[in-house]
């Protein structure tokens, strides 16, 4: 560990509001917490002393479980078998910060790890301070082990799929199912609404299949050595349209597959009408399977208490703390297993009389109170994270925050 916890892109930090929010022995922690052009670039850095402030501070601890019994990073670090961490919330509330710095110290506690966004408003090439568009694994530099990050073009992962059913100048599969000749039964589909489906997609089913395509990466033997796989998705709008997506596509699909049966009996009838597009029509039908069981697969990972656990990221607001809930009681309902809550930005106790900070402070705390009365997050274990004075940008920043979060 260097000795001195420089943060490399404090300069990029344009909140220069500076709070002096708590004087320690030696140092000064400053919190931006208003975005005005800074007079000064004297940002004051992080000190060793202060992170030892920040890390005694800001200790993993359970709102309703002694602190003993708090399943910490050593479970999450512990055993070679894959495991898969999906971290959502409410957009903003450092989700991708989290993502990222835990995919670090998993990557330098001895995992090979690969990070992956699935949220089509992709942070994570920002975080990482590096280009990681365009849909392929891009090595992070810095931590021990490999650590590589992927951002999934939903838009990419859907086009595979929308050109096999769109091979014969249709618009989807109700151009597909009419290409079939069976014209009739488009009928009894349209209530299913599978053409608009692929022509206007919910987000849940973009992420969902951004989801599928990593579960497909994963499958190869060339990435059979990634121990930790970890998913920064996408607002928990989508995130919840995504666990109720497999069923309805299960469903929906299923009714197709069926259909496919009959139009395999029709064979010989839609060879005399479509000649050699059979083919092309039995390679939609194929990819309508395959979107089935990739999406059965998801279904499956969310729900795998063994191998998956979903990280709740709020921020203590009350907005933010009712959709964790909402979000909780949701994951539920679908069996997803939660354990844990991140609360991040906790404003940093101060020895001065700042009265916005006074102010803020007493509301977050206000809203931390909420969470050890709310059914759904009481019983989570509670770590808090604080807001620090920088930009998390970059593998030595989100080292930095890692340490203070996963313990
Ligand atoms: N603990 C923290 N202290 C200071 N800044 C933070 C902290 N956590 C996150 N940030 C900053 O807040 C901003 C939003 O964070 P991030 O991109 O991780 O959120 P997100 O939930 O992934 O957002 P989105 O929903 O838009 O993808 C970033 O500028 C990030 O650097």
């Amino acid at each position: 560990m260097a000795s001195c916890s420089v943060i490399p892109s404090a300069s990029s930090l344009v909140s220069s509001s500076l709070c002096k929010l708590f004087t320690s022995r030696n140092s000064i922690a400053t919190v931006g917490l208003l975005s005005f052009a800074p007079k000064s670039s004297s940002f004051v850095l992080l000190s060793i002393k202060q992170r030892a402030y920040h890390e005694s501070s800001f200790r993993v601890r359970s709102v309703a479980v002694p602190v003993e019994d708090v399943a910490g990073f050593d479970d999450m670090v512990a055993g070679t078998q894959r495991k898969y961490y999906m971290l959502g919330g409410k957009g903003g509330v450092g989700k991708t910060s989290c993502a990222a710095s835990l995919a670090v110290k998993f990557a330098d506690s001895g995992h090979p790890t690969l990070v992956v966004s699935t949220d089509p408003a992709h942070s994570l090439s920002d975080s990482f301070a590096q280009d990681l568009t365009g849909g392929t694994l891009v090595p992070v530099e810095g931590p021990e082990c490999p650590l590589f990050a992927l951002e999934i073009n939903p838009d990419k992962a859907r086009e595979e799929f929308r050109s096999a059913t769109q091979k014969n100048g249709g618009t989807g599969v109700k151009d597909f199912m009419e290409g079939m000749g069976l014209g009739m039964l488009v009928e009894q589909l349209g209530e299913l609404k599978l053409g608009e489906l692929l022509d206007t997609p919910p987000p849940g089913l973009d992420e969902a299949m951004a989801i599928a395509k990593v579960m497909q990466f994963l499958e190869s033997q060339e990435y059979s050595m990634f121990t930790r796989i970890v998913f920064d998705t996408a607002p928990t709008g989508h995130t919840l349209r995504l666990l109720s997506l497999p069923d309805f596509l299960d469903a929906s699909i299923g009714k197709i597959l069926k259909l496919r049966q009959k139009i395999t009996s029709a064979t010989s009838a839609i060879k005399s009408v479509f000649g050699q597009e059979q083919t092309t029509q039995q390679d939609a039908a194929d990819k309508l399977e395959q979107l089935r069981e990739r999406m059965i697969k998801v279904r499956e990972l969310f729900r795998d208490t063994d191998s998956t656990e979903f990280v709740i990221v709020t921020i203590p607001a009350v907005m933010a703390i009712n959709e964790s809930s909402r979000l909780r009681a949701s994951l539920k309902k679908e069996n997803v297993p939660v354990k844990k809550l991140v609360v991040n930005q906790i404003l940093p106790p101060s020895a001065t009389d700042c009265k916005f900070c006074a102010m803020k402070r007493k509301d977050q705390s206000r809203a931390l109170d909420m969470i050890q009365n709310d059914p759904e997050l009481s019983n989570l274990t509670l770590i808090q994270a604080p807001l620090v004075d920088v930009e998390i940008r970059g593998v030595p920043a989100l080292k930095f925050l890692g340490d203070i979060i996963w313990k």
